[in-house]
């Protein structure tokens, strides 16, 4: 099971290999206006699961928050390490 710095280092790698066909990538050259845009959207649908919507639901949408939190994180160039130290 992945967790959240497993996946972190994936999409790192991701972000420097630059494979084809990786959604990472195409959302990485889209730029931070677009991923934040992303981000908002899926908080959206995480508030909406977490009120109308069963456990099941609710974490797979605060699963893919926390992916896009994760590509702005890798498109501003910042790490784990700037995150945490405010937690
Ligand atoms: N965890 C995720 C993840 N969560 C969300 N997403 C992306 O976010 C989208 C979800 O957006 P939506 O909520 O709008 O759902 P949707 O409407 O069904 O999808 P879209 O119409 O937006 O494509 C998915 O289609 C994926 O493109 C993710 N994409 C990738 N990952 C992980 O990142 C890894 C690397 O992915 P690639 O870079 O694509 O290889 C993968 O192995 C996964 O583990």
């Amino acid at each position: 099971m992945k967790t959240f710095d497993s996946l972190f280092a994936e999409l790192a790698e991701k972000a420097t290999t630059r494979p084809a066909g990786s959604g990472t990538v195409a959302e990485l050259d889209a730029g931070v206006h677009a991923i934040g845009k992303k981000i908002v959207e899926e908080a959206a649908e995480v508030w909406m699961a977490a009120e109308h919507e069963g456990d099941e639901r609710t974490a797979e949408e605060i699963s893919q928050l926390l992916y896009h939190l994760q590509v702005l994180m890798l498109a501003r160039g910042l790490t784990l390490e700037d995150v945490y130290t405010h937690l």
